[in-house]
């Protein structure tokens, strides 16, 4: 149909793929079972608001979502959003990683034409599924032109957040997807965005980072603060080649005295130290609890330390300066 936007969905496997043992199992299920062509099928009322195409990229459970995908589906997703016939695309996701994945493609896609990432909560089998009709939001999402230029967005449960700063916030229920504090982008209703607000962080089309020539990103691993922190799993990460780390620290990112001379040797050793926090809201001030200038550390400003370490991969591959990648902190 030539009046209908032609929109690609990129499957990746997940819940929405997912299938129980009966129609009340909604924990416990196999996630990545069904394949793309199912998934079109199981929603005929797609045909209805685009021209539906599918690409089955994996067939995974988005826990085990790696940098090596990531690499893989962004030099897709720019190579199909380049051609004139594509107007939109959709990947189908596991929720799990759906945050990281969106904040990846929303650094490293150089198009304004919509990506929507979707995935569900209960897996195809299950009463009410919430697989077809987050589908079918996606869809018509990115058919719509009321969606370009916004950035990677992430549509479940009727809801549309930024890809920057979604975060999963509950475990198992259908309205887990949130955007605490900052907001949602808006709603889908009657297959329809109503949109009221937009990202002004820095995303695709003006994004500096470029992978389209990488076949990988450089180590960026992850340390918890918690009461009777130590440094074990930090210098474990240093010794096994971590370009960067994460310090996912409690409060406003305050070191503990176990953990500090530890990021401090890992500093002298070249490795790149961002001070995040896992409290979940709020920026995360630098030169706040620890002397950032003083002891050469990155702030995260408002990054959860999954988002900090995708930015921090991103940066190192152009740069390892401190200055240029707190900029690059504060620009997206
Ligand atoms: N709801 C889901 O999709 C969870 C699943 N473990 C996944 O991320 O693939």
């Amino acid at each position: 149909d030539e009046k209908l936007p032609n929109v690609m969905i990129l499957a990746t496997g997940g819940t929405i793929a997912g299938t129980g043992a009966t129609s009340t199992t909604t924990v416990g299920y196999t996630a990545a079972k069904i394949g793309v062509e199912q998934l079109i099928e199981a929603v005929p009322e797609l045909k209805k608001v685009a021209n539906v195409k599918g690409e089955q990229v994996f067939q995974i459970a988005s826990e085990n979502m790696t940098n090596d995908h990531w690499l893989k589906l962004s030099k897709r997703v720019n190579e199909l959003l380049a051609k004139p016939d594509v107007d939109g695309i959709v990947i189908t996701h596991g929720t799990d990683t759906i945050e990281e994945t969106a904040y990846f493609l929303d650094l490293t896609v150089h198009s304004a034409k919509p990506v929507v990432i979707v995935g569900a909560m209960r897996p195809a089998t299950a009463i009410s599924a919430d697989g077809p009709i987050n589908l079918y939001n996606a869809v018509s999402l990115a058919g719509s032109k009321d969606a370009v230029g916004k950035g990677v967005l992430v549509a479940l449960n009727d809801q549309i957040n930024a890809g920057r700063d979604v975060t999963k916030t509950n475990t198992s229920t259908a309205d887990t997807f949130r955007t605490p504090e900052l907001g949602m982008l808006g709603y889908m209703q009657g297959g329809l965005p109503h949109f009221y607000r937009q990202p002004v962080r820095k995303h695709t089309t003006e994004s500096e980072f470029d992978v389209s020539k990488l076949d990988s990103l450089p180590q960026v691993d992850i340390v918890y603060g918690y009461a009777n922190n130590n440094r074990i799993a930090l210098d474990a990460f240093v010794k096994a080649g971590a370009k960067g780390i994460i310090h996912a620290g409690v409060g406003d990112g305050s070191l503990s005295n176990a953990m500090k001379p530890g990021l401090i040797d890992a500093r002298k050793d070249g490795v790149v130290i961002v001070r995040s926090s896992r409290v979940g809201n709020g920026i995360l001030a630098r030169n706040g609890e620890a002397n950032d200038d003083e002891l050469d550390f990155v702030a995260s400003d408002t990054l959860n330390p999954q988002k900090a370490r995708i930015l921090l991969m991103l940066a190192l591959t152009k740069t390892s300066d401190t200055k240029a990648i707190q900029k690059m902190f504060y620009t997206y």
